[in-house]
């Protein structure tokens, strides 16, 4: 959705807001001032609406979508903020987020058997359905976050000793889980090119097993690692799992919602994904997904009962605590979902955005890029120590000087002071922004008298 149907959008909603106050207000009015105001702000928006036809009405828009929590820096600026771009919302679930404020506005239809992933109105039955079948799995249930698909695993699976293996790439959420659950957790090395191995893990399985006496209770791996955003043999690892008899678990964080996810493909019993992180979606949210085989001990309901009272409790999910996402956190996904859906197709010409961008900034000498190239995400880890970190030690604003240079040009989410080794994240971007942002690179490089090898800009050396 282009910016400026966006805007309409927000602008509309705004004054639908503005219409629903003055439904309510209107019969009470005593207070021709209040009235006065209450005009006023009609008129306001009418107004943005005109300036919006007319291509003018940015700034405008910013001030009264202050009020309705619009962020400002995507409205006029190009962020390339490693970890945001695949959870910024669509209007839809932005939209979602204030009809769906109350927490338990999803529950007005909530009927026998009294569990949330049964709820058809709004469709959240069905939405739990397309979830499983959009990464290829039987059974999903949403979840708050990543690390609560990973807790719920862990929780069934590991017992107080377990073995659990995962990369030395892992999330920390990934540890806690672990920990929570008494386990241990043992890290595959990573091989000359930071990726971790179907054979490494191996290897490390078979140290436990000689270590323990025990085999590991579960390998957990991230198909694209927080660090790097390398991708590693998610496929040819789950075969190994399963050649000892243990169960895999695909950490998607970085996958589900941007790129096609086929789970059964991969050989994988779960399939986590993070909501916020990659499905357009607020926070916390996210997806375990499993099969047929493991869904009954995952997902395995309650059997306690008061023991005064000799309530049950039905069919409430001990893992997810019966009910997950509630309100506008579950709603929001649920509005994203078509977009995201549709948008895992894209995922070509986002990894051909990712490279032009990266390829430009490889052109400026001295440049590196630490992440595995050519790139398989949009994600990526660059090194600039020799070329901008080089120009900070001399300025005035040292290492503030490349992002004062960005912001100047209206390019925003970089970590602020950092020259040397750091992230960004081109999801999202069209190309014009991609392009921009290139020369906006070149052009700085420039002014600072940086050599630049317009031609040979597929430099790849680490
Ligand atoms: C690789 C990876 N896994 C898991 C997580 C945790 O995701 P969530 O915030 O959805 O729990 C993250 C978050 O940054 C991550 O990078």
């Amino acid at each position: 959705m282009d910016i400026r149907t966006q805007k309409t959008f927000e602008a509309l909603f705004a004054l639908e807001d503005i219409r629903e106050t003055l439904r309510q207000t209107l019969p009470n009015i005593t207070n021709s001032e209040e009235e006065h105001s209450i005009k006023e702000g009609v008129n306001r928006v009418r107004k943005i609406l005109d300036d919006i036809e007319k291509g003018t009405g940015i700034p405008e828009v910013r001030k009264i979508a202050g009020t309705i929590d619009i962020r400002s820096r995507e409205e006029t600026h190009i962020n390339i903020q490693p970890i945001q771009a695949a959870g910024r919302l669509t209007p839809e679930a932005r939209k979602a987020l204030i009809a769906y404020g109350d927490g338990y506005s999803t529950c007005d239809a909530c009927r026998k058997p009294f569990r949330l992933d049964k709820i058809t109105s709004p469709p959240i039955a069905p939405f739990h359905e397309q979830l499983a079948s959009f990464v290829n799995m039987d059974v999903a249930r949403v979840v708050p976050g990543a690390r609560r698909g990973f807790q719920a695993v862990a929780s069934t699976l590991v017992n107080k000793g377990d073995s659990v293996v995962v990369s030395s790439l892992a999330h920390y959420t990934e540890f806690l889980a672990v920990e929570e659950a008494g386990g241990i957790v043992r890290e595959v090395p990573l091989d000359e090119h930071k990726l971790v191995t179907a054979d490494a893990t191996a290897e490390k399985i078979e140290e436990i097993k000689q270590e323990t006496g025990k085999l590991p209770v579960l390998v957990m791996i991230d198909h694209f690692d927080y660090q790097y955003a390398n991708e590693h043999d998610v496929k040819g690892i789950a075969k190994v799992a399963h050649q000892y008899d243990i169960p895999f678990l695909y950490n998607g964080a970085y996958t589900v919602g941007v790129r096609p996810v086929d789970g059964k493909d991969i050989g994988a019993d779960f399939v986590v994904g993070s909501g916020h992180k990659s499905m357009a979606s607020p926070a916390p949210s996210g997806v375990l997904a499993t099969t047929e085989e493991w869904a009954p001990r995952v997902f395995r309901t309650t059997q306690m009962t008061g023991d005064l009272t000799k309530r049950k409790f039905g069919v409430k999910e001990v893992e997810m605590l019966g009910c997950t996402l509630m309100g506008s956190t579950l709603i929001g996904m649920m509005a994203s979902f078509p977009a995201v859906r549709e948008r895992v197709n894209n995922w070509e010409d986002e990894l051909k955005k990712s490279n032009y961008l990266i390829n430009g900034l490889l052109a400026i000498d001295g440049s590196r890029v630490v992440s595995e190239y050519p790139r398989k995400h949009t994600l990526s880890k660059i090194n600039t120590s020799g070329n901008f970190d080089i120009i900070a030690q001399e300025h005035k604003r040292r290492g503030f000087f490349l992002s004062d240079e960005l912001s100047r040009k209206g390019i925003v989410g970089e970590f602020a002071g950092a020259t040397r080794v750091w992230k960004l994240n081109t999801y999202g971007l069209s190309w014009e922004k991609v392009r921009y942002v290139v020369d906006t690179f070149h052009d700085i490089a420039d002014k600072y008298k940086l050599q630049i090898n317009k031609e040979n800009n597929s430099n790849g050396n680490k």
